[in-house]
């Protein structure tokens, strides 16, 4: 069933002007009895979402809070449709009154963990962001443009040319590591935007200022915003449209949040004056310290009591009638809206050049990734090279190069794992910015194995020559030639080793 939401008193011009909005406005994103069950190896099938319901509209921030591992992730995960395989999902998710998946590019989700390439500069990293993403009608400069103001946006315009930094590279600091990976997901000005935990890591003045910038740029388009958060500052607070307080897996409270104070108050729990009211919910429905409680530190009702009396207050409250209703009471600009394609992206030459060109800077500056294993490569060379020196020619000496090329294809081998930590991170950028419908698979083969070439070359060069090296500086021989009379004249060698070696390399 899907209602009109829209008063009789509205008029005609406001009607049109919602309408003319609403071709470019967010989604209206509904979920009702939303179940999620994980199979676990040591506690079985266990609930981490229970029967939650809840919409979030265009234009408005809802704020999803509660303790820790109180399944705020897992359910922005299950709205975004990105829940892990060991988990089963239950209930409606409806997007614009419909069960249908957004498209690629029409939302964005923001993790928790930010996944960067650590070797780029902000710059780079979200230019780079920038080409892969924005339409190809738009010009480089005009992506450059949007690229640049984002990064001031974001208020990373000091540190636009500093490195991320990660694993044993000091760059970035965490927050601002945060609002590059905040910055790369707005750049596109998706119609949903789901962020988890977009302040972890920042100072209350900078997580005002990131909040309030999101929150402008989601209201000038009437863009959907979904962000769970932790610790809000009150200011930041007061930014929040709609709040979904969680606690075990169960919705404690789902409503605008200047109506929170007086739920909690009206079940005996007001917030006291000067308090931060984020701080009041949480800490009246935290139960991670309850063992303290019963050893009789703390308060004489148990939080699981207070948590069960305020699940079934909101439960039998009118608000909780209200929320079931709105799942289905779709504005009209919003109905059957939901879009099949994704926004327009730039082509696929583009992405493949533009990957292969960022693939390229990030293996050239990781020195883990070829430059370490061509320095290996370079001193196992030189320690074969003295066991193997003067190599000779008799007959012994065949089964001496037998081994030589043995260590040389042992190494290729064994050294290629040295690229692997490097190569897992890359694996880890790819799979965010794919599911972020950034660019596909073939784009990301095509450009990691374009930009692998020269390096590959570069470093199998080395072993290769690796006989030269062995046998330089010999009288009379060089490997290479020698190597060279194995492949084929092993026959005469092995008939006559002294006179078939010497005939063919004096
Ligand atoms: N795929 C999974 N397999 C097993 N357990 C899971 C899985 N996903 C989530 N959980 C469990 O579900 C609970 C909720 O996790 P979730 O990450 O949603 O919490 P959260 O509220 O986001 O926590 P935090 O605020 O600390 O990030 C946790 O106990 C977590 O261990």
């Amino acid at each position: 069933m899907i209602m009109e939401s829209h008063d009789s008193s509205t008029t005609g011009s406001q009607e049109m002007e919602r309408i003319g909005q609403s071709k470019e406005s967010g989604v209206y994103l509904g979920w009702k009895n939303l179940w999620v069950m994980v199979q676990d190896k040591v506690a079985g099938r266990r609930p981490i979402l229970q029967g939650l319901t809840g919409y979030a509209k265009p234009g408005e921030v809802l704020a999803i809070m509660g303790p820790s591992g109180c399944g705020k992730s897992t359910l922005l995960d299950a709205l975004a449709g990105r829940l892990d395989s060991n988990t089963r999902q239950s209930g409606e998710i409806l997007v614009d009154g419909c069960k249908k998946a957004l498209a690629f590019g029409n939302s964005a989700y923001v993790t928790q963990d930010d996944i960067l390439m650590a070797t780029l500069t902000v710059r780079e990293a979200v230019y780079y962001s920038a080409q892969l993403q924005l339409p190809r009608y738009m010009s480089k400069s005009e992506k450059m443009e949007r690229a640049e103001a984002t990064i001031k946006e974001m208020g990373l315009q000091d540190a636009i040319n500093t490195r991320i930094g990660g694993w044993g590279v000091k760059g970035l600091s965490g927050g601002q590591k945060r609002r590059v990976s905040i910055c790369i997901e707005i750049l596109t000005r998706p119609k949903l935007l789901f962020l988890d935990e977009p302040t972890s890591g920042l100072d209350s003045a900078a997580s005002y200022h990131v909040m309030s910038r999101i929150i402008k740029l989601a209201q000038q388009d009437r863009r959907t915003l979904i962000a769970s958060i932790h610790q809000p500052s009150g200011e930041v607070f007061e930014l929040f449209h709609n709040l979904c307080l969680l606690s075990s897996g169960r919705t404690v409270y789902f409503g605008s949040t200047s109506a929170a104070n007086q739920f909690f108050s009206s079940n005996g729990f007001p917030c006291p004056p000067m308090r931060n009211p984020s701080d009041h919910y949480l800490r009246t429905i935290n139960q991670d310290f309850d063992v303290d409680i019963e050893q009789g530190f703390g308060e004489k009702t148990s939080t699981t009591e207070v948590i069960n009396l305020l699940v079934e207050s909101y439960k039998s409250s009118e608000n909780y009638q209200q929320v079931q209703q709105s799942v289905y009471d779709i504005p009209l600009q919003n109905v059957g809206s939901v879009e099949k394609k994704g926004i327009q992206k730039s082509g696929f030459i583009t992405q493949c050049l533009v990957l292969t060109k960022r693939s390229f800077v990030n293996m050239y500056r990781d020195l883990g990734y070829y430059w370490f294993r061509f320095a290996i490569y370079i001193a196992l060379c030189l320690c074969v090279g003295t066991i193997f020196i003067n190599i000779g020619s008799d007959y012994g000496s065949i089964q001496a190069r037998g081994s030589v090329l043995m260590f040389v294809v042992s190494f290729m081998t064994f050294l290629a794992i040295g690229g692997f930590p490097s190569f897992v991170e890359d694996m880890k950028v790819f799979t965010r910015e794919r599911l972020n419908g950034h660019y596909g698979v073939a784009a990301f083969i095509v450009g990691n194995t374009l930009s692998s070439i020269p390096y590959l070359l570069l470093i199998s060069v080395v072993p290769w020559s690796n006989g030269v090296l062995l046998c330089w500086p010999t009288k009379r021989y060089t490997s290479l030639r020698l190597l060279r009379v194995d492949a084929f004249r092993l026959h005469d060698i092995s008939r006559k080793p002294n006179d078939a070696c010497r005939k063919r390399v004096v």
